[in-house]
């Protein structure tokens, strides 16, 4: 499965947040997103699900186009998300919020809840815990576990490891590369940590101020002229 997005044009009311912007990415293989604070890495995120509606340009999944589809359809087909707000409903427990997502699949079974603790051991003594006295780390866990239980092939994940302690950052990573590596899934990561974002992706598009400034193979990259880029 392949998603491209081309001259994406992009405004939240009058403000636009997003020009001419492209990328892909694939099964088996990731594009990190880099850039600053307010570059529009969350904008694009969800123009990419259909959250926020694009003025021009086009998001295709496998060569369909998917202007004017609802997010819940992008899922349907094959696009996961977790979001930067990592929200889940926050007086139920982690076990009732993975439900919810298992539940709504036609064709789930509990094993897939097993499967993605799998993932995230750190989340199984927290099962019955509300999801409102989760740690940061936790509620990142969670939400991507809430997103593979949508049994994504792609899968677009807003800055997993902000403001998350250094530990839990090296298991959400790994847990991130096994799923590339083992499972095909096709990865877009948002990040403002350029290392890390590297260290996952083989493609990269930086964006400053809502446009594409620098896009390549990761192993081709100029890190100083990146670090510029991205320095504040
Ligand atoms: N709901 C909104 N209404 C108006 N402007 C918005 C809204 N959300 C974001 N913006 C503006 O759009 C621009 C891009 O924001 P966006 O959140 O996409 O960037 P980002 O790169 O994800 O930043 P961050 O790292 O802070 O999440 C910013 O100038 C921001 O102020």
């Amino acid at each position: 499965m392949k998603l491209e997005a081309t001259g994406l044009d992009v405004a939240h009311g009058r403000t636009q947040v997003l020009f001419d912007v492209s990328l892909t990415f694939e099964e088996g293989a990731s594009t990190c997103v880099l850039g600053r604070n307010g570059a529009g890495k969350t904008s694009l995120m969800n123009a990419v699900m259909g959250i926020l509606p694009v003025r021009s340009g086009s998001v295709t999944l496998d060569g369909r186009e998917l202007a004017g589809t609802p997010p819940w359809e992008r899922v349907r087909a094959g696009l996961g998300y977790a979001p930067q707000e990592r929200t889940g409903f926050g007086g139920m427990s982690v076990l009732e919020n993975l439900r919810v997502v298992l539940e709504a699949r036609p064709g789930a079974k509990r094993s897939d809840v097993d499967e993605v603790l799998d993932l995230f051991p750190r989340l199984k003594p927290f099962l019955k815990r509300p999801v409102a006295f989760l740690s940061g780390g936790q509620r990142q866990q969670l939400a991507i576990a809430r997103a593979l239980l949508t049994k994504p092939r792609l899968l677009l994940l807003d800055e997993p490891t902000e403001g998350i302690q250094p530990s839990i950052v090296a298991e959400i990573e790994e847990a991130i590369l096994a799923l590339r590596d083992r499972d095909g899934i096709g990865l877009l990561i948002a990040e403002q940590y350029v290392e890390m974002a590297l260290r996952m992706s083989d493609r990269y598009v930086v964006l400053e101020a809502g446009h594409v400034v620098a896009a390549g193979a990761t192993a081709d990259m100029d890190h100083e002229a990146a670090g510029r880029l991205l320095a504040i």
